[in-house]
């Protein structure tokens, strides 16, 4: 199949809410110049699930704030991030002033960013929280309050107990979901949330997963759900898009993806992923260590790791090859990973 530019690949006949474009996030250091979201080119569909995964550094979060225009200073954000608020009707995020991007972020585009929970004031009952939100997006408190009652009951939690509790009196879970339906008492489109269950245990984490999906159908909600824990985001999203080394090497829906990812490292990921059915004992760790940003292999940015790497991977940077209408990879040798990095699972079933 041949190589093509996943940026005219099919996305126009889709109904994409987002679409990022050549995206770096870049930042002079001394050392060097790191770039930390590397030409990032991604759609994203209006009212889906999409999980963006990749190992901790990979540049998750740096693309989760160049979705809102929000990389800290001193880094320079470059590219051009489009959002169709309607099909047909497009806004150029990246072109904002001021105060059109205050407006837009929480109004549009929401996020709950990784460690928000002690973001919470902790002098302000929940219930400031929300009013201070709506006065500052000019929503009227009594119409406002009354989503954040739906919301919260929504989230299986007493609205008024909720809003009348300080941060501090609230469990970890219920802090979380707080924040969640804080998130989306402005009514937005997209919600981009990074690692939001990250600090909960594991049941608490499954059990928020459920409720989000549930608020996502709920509410007609485009999610962008940020986390390196893998299996976590495959029970909710409807397509995977991953990260190596400030770059998307691979997009596709989730059973694709799971099935049969075609990129050497996404197959790789997978193996070294701690899977309900898979024995821990079968983990196969991935060798080597993901790449400092101010020296990011040249070519393909996974060949110093890749079994299939050859020259050509050392010299070119591969483009994204179509393996299938819904499912791209940046690798020259896709044809050859499933054979040459088998699923650890697989593998394991054949040996029976
Ligand atoms: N303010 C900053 N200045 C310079 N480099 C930064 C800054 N913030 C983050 N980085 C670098 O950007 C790269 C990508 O970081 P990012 O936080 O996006 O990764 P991530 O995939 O979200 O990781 P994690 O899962 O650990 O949160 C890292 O190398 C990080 O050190």
């Amino acid at each position: 199949m041949t190589a093509e530019s996943f940026t005219e690949t099919k996305q126009r006949e889709q109904d994409s809410i987002l679409e990022v474009r050549n995206t770096s996030v870049s930042f002079d250091m001394e050392r060097g110049k790191s770039k930390v979201l590397d030409n990032a080119t991604i759609d994203i569909r209006r009212d889906e699930i999409i999980g963006i995964v990749g190992e901790s550094g990979s540049g998750k979060s740096m693309f989760a704030s160049a979705l809102l225009d929000a990389v800290v200073a001193p880094g320079v954000l470059t590219g051009d991030i489009t959002y169709y608020p309607r099909p047909g009707t497009a806004v150029d995020i990246l072109d904002f002033d001021r105060a059109e991007l205050q407006q837009h972020r929480w109004e549009e585009i929401s996020m709950v960013f990784q460690g928000a929970m002690s973001s919470f004031n902790p002098t302000m009952r929940i219930r400031g929280h929300f009013e201070e939100t709506l006065t500052a997006h000019s929503v009227d408190l009594k119409t406002g309050i009354e989503r954040a009652h739906q919301l919260l009951s929504d989230l299986y939690m007493s609205p008024e107990r909720v809003l009348d509790s300080y941060p501090h009196e609230l469990s970890g879970g219920m802090k979380q979901r707080a924040l969640i339906a804080l998130s989306l008492v402005l009514e937005p489109k997209v919600l981009v949330m990074d690692e939001p269950t990250a600090a909960l245990d594991l049941l608490m984490q499954r059990s928020i997963l459920r409720l989000l999906t549930d608020i996502q159908e709920k509410y007609d909600i485009t999610l962008i759900f940020i986390t390196h824990d893998l299996p976590l985001v495959a029970d909710l999203a409807d397509r995977l898009a991953v990260m190596y080394a400030f770059r998307f090497v691979e997009v596709g829906s989730t059973e694709e993806i799971l099935q049969s990812a075609a990129h050497p490292y996404a197959r790789s990921l997978l193996n070294a992923t701690p899977n309900l059915n898979a024995p821990i004992e079968k983990m196969q760790s991935i060798d080597g260590s993901s790449p400092d940003p101010v020296k990011v292999p040249p070519g393909c940015s996974y060949h110093p790791r890749c079994p299939l790497a050859d020259e050509t991977c050392q010299e070119n940077d591969p483009a994204y090859h179509t393996i299938t209408a819904d499912h791209q990879a940046k690798c020259f040798h896709w044809e050859q990973s499933a054979e040459a990095i088998p699923f650890t699972l697989d593998q394991q079933e054949s040996d029976q």
